[in-house]
């Protein structure tokens, strides 16, 4: 396939990079080999990016291992100085960041600019977070001695990171890396290395050092040999990954060996409550934001909807007119506010979902098919009759399927809501104060939005409990996965 030159696009053509990075320099791969880049809308071929491998994995920890102790005796306020310089640059190059992810992701092109902020905000707010790392002196009970605690970096780290969102799930990730003193090896999705390569261009100009920031790119297989060989280093101390349960477990037992500290952002099944006290109007415009945003395919998205059975008709209807606004198609265009899905195995799995709950009994209020588009783009699609059994209801479908069931009593939904082995995000609508508390008690998840169909913000601790992960990003809590505690004792 012939490839189309997306440079003329961009206002700064040189932020589309091939290559990968490694300790400051643009690097191919020792074989020559490339991996395709496609756009998902309409899947021409957009780059062929440095295909690395195992030895080229090596290397970059070797380079961040070496950069290691000059990035983490910089004071804080110096690495906030870069860090903000880098902040800056994305922010002056964010139409481009958008441009490039909206091309390699498909994401409409607004929302891949709200993504640019996003992922920028980690970095602005990580840079501040450098000036403010503290230990204690705890009060002793021994008059002879003094227990000293100390904050510091827990050395080379990896981030392994996801399509969906190209460039927020890296900046989650190395901000408060890079903040904390550590150095990092950076693999983005096979599927999206654009972004991540345009990032640690406007690195580079930023100042920050050779090695501090390292980025592998490879395809799928090779992918799997990489992150094989970066969880058995022994120098790589810390591993944090977005994705599915089912890697994140295959990383945790590759990581063991080797006793590395883990960060795990894994699979979601939001459930998303709309109780008989809600604010229909607010309740379907969250619906429509929480389950629609990037095509369904985010790991917070609402995946199953349980409505009061008084108000479920009233829902549904308006659920329904504001579904009907959703206009899908390629994300560079104006006014599209749903782009493709990632890829054909994408489609063919909300395929299955639909099918397989219109098999055993659901009602289709809109879409339930692919769109007359073609490519991977399917229809905004609403269920109803949803019922326990349908695969929809437990396999997350990261796509733009809303399946709706009913409930009678809090207790009843509080349970039905609970009943998942994930426990990432979960939301619901109430203006009784009091059940907003016992619910947002309840329900075993790690975060709860109330009244609100979007939660993630730089401020806020993003991570789940049970098989959604280990630990959280962003935040003032963001920082301590990078940070090792050290008791010194100190006699008199
Ligand atoms: O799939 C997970 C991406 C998280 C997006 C967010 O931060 O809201």
């Amino acid at each position: 396939m012939q490839k189309i030159d997306i440079r003329h696009l961009l206002k700064d053509p040189s932020l589309f990079k091939e290559d990968a990075f490694i300790d400051g320099s643009w690097f191919k791969a020792k074989t020559g080999d490339t991996f395709a880049v496609h756009n998902p809308a309409t899947g021409e071929l957009i780059a062929q990016v440095s295909n690395l491998g195992p030895h080229e994995a090596e290397l970059a920890v070797t380079a961040a291992e070496n950069a290691f102790q000059g990035w983490k005796n910089k004071t804080g306020k110096e690495r906030a100085v870069m860090m903000r310089r880098w902040f800056d640059l994305i922010t002056q190059n964010a139409q481009d960041l958008a441009i490039l992810m909206t091309l390699e992701q498909g994401k409409p092109l607004v929302e891949a600019t709200g993504e640019v902020a996003y992922g920028a905000s980690f970095i602005e707010w990580f840079a501040e977070e450098a000036k403010r790392v503290a230990g204690s002196i705890p009060t002793t009970t021994w008059s002879d001695k003094r227990t000293i605690v100390m904050k510091q970096a827990i050395g080379v780290c990896v981030a392994i990171t996801p399509w969906n969102f190209p460039m927020a799930m890296i900046t989650r990730k190395i901000a408060p890396a890079m903040a904390a003193g550590c150095t990092i090896v950076i693999k983005p999705a096979e599927l999206t290395p654009l972004s991540a390569l345009a990032l640690a261009e406007l690195a580079l100009r930023a100042g920050i050092p050779s090695g501090v920031i390292n980025i592998l790119t490879a395809d799928a297989e090779q992918s799997i040999a990489i992150g094989k060989t970066l969880c058995a280093s022994p120098t790589v101390r810390h591993l944090s990954f977005t994705g599915s349960t089912e890697v994140g477990r295959i990383l945790m037992a590759q990581c063991a060996p080797t006793v590395k500290k883990l960060a795990l952002e894994l699979g979601g099944h939001a459930p998303f409550i709309v109780f008989e006290d809600a604010d229909i109007d607010a309740a379907v415009a969250g619906a429509v934001m929480s389950k629609y945003r990037n095509s369904g395919q985010t790991c917070v998205c609402a995946n199953r909807f349980y409505v009061h059975k008084t108000v479920h008709d009233a829902f549904v209807e308006k659920f329904a007119k504001a579904v009907q606004k959703i206009i899908v198609g390629n994300g560079m265009e104006a006014g599209i506010t749903q782009g493709p899905l990632i890829e054909p195995a994408a489609l063919e799995k909300v395929e299955r979902h639909v099918a397989d709950a219109l098999s055993k009994g659901a009602t289709l209020v809109s879409g339930g098919k692919r769109s007359a588009l073609g490519g991977t783009f399917y229809e905004p699609t609403i269920l109803t009759n949803v019922s326990n059994d349908m695969l929809i209801t437990y396999e997350e479908t990261f796509g733009p399927v809303a399946p709706i069931m009913t409930f009678e009593s809090d207790e009843e939904v509080i349970r039905l809501a609970n009943h998942s082995q994930f426990g990432l995000a979960s939301y619901f609508y109430s203006r009784d104060i009091g059940r907003i508390w016992r619910a947002a008690e309840a329900l075993e998840y790690g975060i709860v939005g109330v009244n609100t169909g979007i939660i993630s913000n730089e401020v806020a601790p993003f991570g789940g409990v049970k098989q959604s992960g280990l630990g959280r990003e962003g935040s003032i809590y963001g920082m301590d996965e990078y940070l090792e505690l050290k008791y010194v004792c100190l006699g008199l």
